[in-house]
């Protein structure tokens, strides 16, 4: 009995959304030209004989997309499925497959959303799994080995490419040719090799079970958009969205999230009209804006997204308005998720 128990495979349910996981192009050689969101689950889950040694595997297409074209309906229904069979005693783990533009955002999405401590991964890939040296095949075990492990419990959502462990809250896509795509500022979380994971730090914001946020409580999420700035900005896409009816607006400032004086009387205007102005910053790397470093944010009732790039700035303002519209509480979930 004793025995029984103790070689049980867990049950671990492979949620596919599409991408280039499910990618497939004319040639072996095409390895970056190539049609996303092409092959079933059925067919990625048979191609990895392997799996069957790992756990008890099962998957389920909730969409066949590419993830530029993710809308938040989408993020919506696959948050609610992950929350359902999350609530399943007989699912140990969720893999989610993903393309990988917007895996990040889908990744933190959940992070913040899910009450459970059970493993959910995202996994994605860099090349299609018709192409010369694919990577969906490894990244997607190694996704499998993690959420079928009882490491995994507690640690967020996590993102499993190029045999990184990375927090779902943290990692961004920061190359679009390389395997080696995904990266954190703050580093990885852990190591899989050969299906067996290696930890070295944990997450130390809120999440999941932590998180005051809930994908049951959630009906929509409201419209929150993206400015980008650069020399010489208008304030044309600012008041633009502010009109189309953003609920607030996430600066993608220079270097610590400024804002260029052509356009801070608009962003001042636009809050007195009840828009949240959100500063974040595109430096690649990883932004770390501070609140009334650059700009008196206290003066003009601005939220800084601190270390948030802009795309995840959208996810945290968008979860966050629909607890509050008050701006001294979203700043404060924007320290703390
Ligand atoms: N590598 C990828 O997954 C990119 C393919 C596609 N643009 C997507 O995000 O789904």
């Amino acid at each position: 009995k004793e025995v029984e128990t103790q070689t049980k495979l867990a049950n671990v349910v492979v949620l596919a959304t599409g991408g280039t996981i499910a990618g497939a192009g004319a040639s072996a050689a095409n390895s970056a030209t190539y049609q996303a969101a092409k092959v079933g689950i059925e067919q990625l889950i048979a191609g990895i004989p392997e799996l069957s040694k790992l756990a008890n595997v099962r998957g389920e297409q909730v969409m066949q997309i590419a993830s530029e074209s993710i809308t938040n309906d989408n993020l919506l229904q696959l948050g609610r499925r992950v929350s359902e069979l999350a609530d399943s005693k007989d699912v140990d783990g969720i893999v989610i497959t993903h393309g990988t533009d917007t895996l990040e955002e889908t990744a933190y999405f959940l992070n913040l959303v899910e009450k459970t401590d059970k493993p959910i991964i995202v996994v994605g890939s860099m090349r299609p799994g018709t192409a010369m040296s694919a990577d969906g095949m490894l990244n997607l075990y190694n996704a499998v080995a993690v959420a079928s492990s009882k490491e995994a419990h507690g640690k967020g959502v996590l993102v499993t490419m190029n045999d990184e462990i990375q927090s779902g809250r943290d990692v961004s896509k920061m190359i679009n040719i390389k395997t080696e795509a995904f990266k954190s500022a703050w580093g990885p979380l852990g190591m899989v090799v050969e299906g067996k994971s290696y930890w070295f730090r944990l997450p130390a914001k809120r999440h999941t079970m932590d998180s005051e946020f809930d994908i049951k409580n959630i009906k929509s999420l409201p419209d929150v958009e993206i400015a980008y700035s650069y020399g010489n900005v208008s304030d044309t896409a600012y008041k633009a969205l502010a009109q189309s009816g953003a609920k607030a607006i996430i600066h993608a400032g220079t270097g610590n999230g400024s804002v260029s004086s052509r356009v801070v009387p608009s962003l001042q205007a636009l809050r007195k009209d009840g828009v949240q102005i959100i500063r974040s910053s595109h430096v690649n790397a990883g932004g770390f804006v501070l609140r009334n470093a650059e700009q008196p944010d206290d003066k003009y009732d601005w939220v800084v997204a601190h270390d948030l790039n802009p795309q995840k700035a959208r996810i945290l303002a968008m979860v966050a308005l629909t607890k509050t519209n008050d701006s001294k509480e979203l700043q404060r979930m924007f320290w703390e998720y």
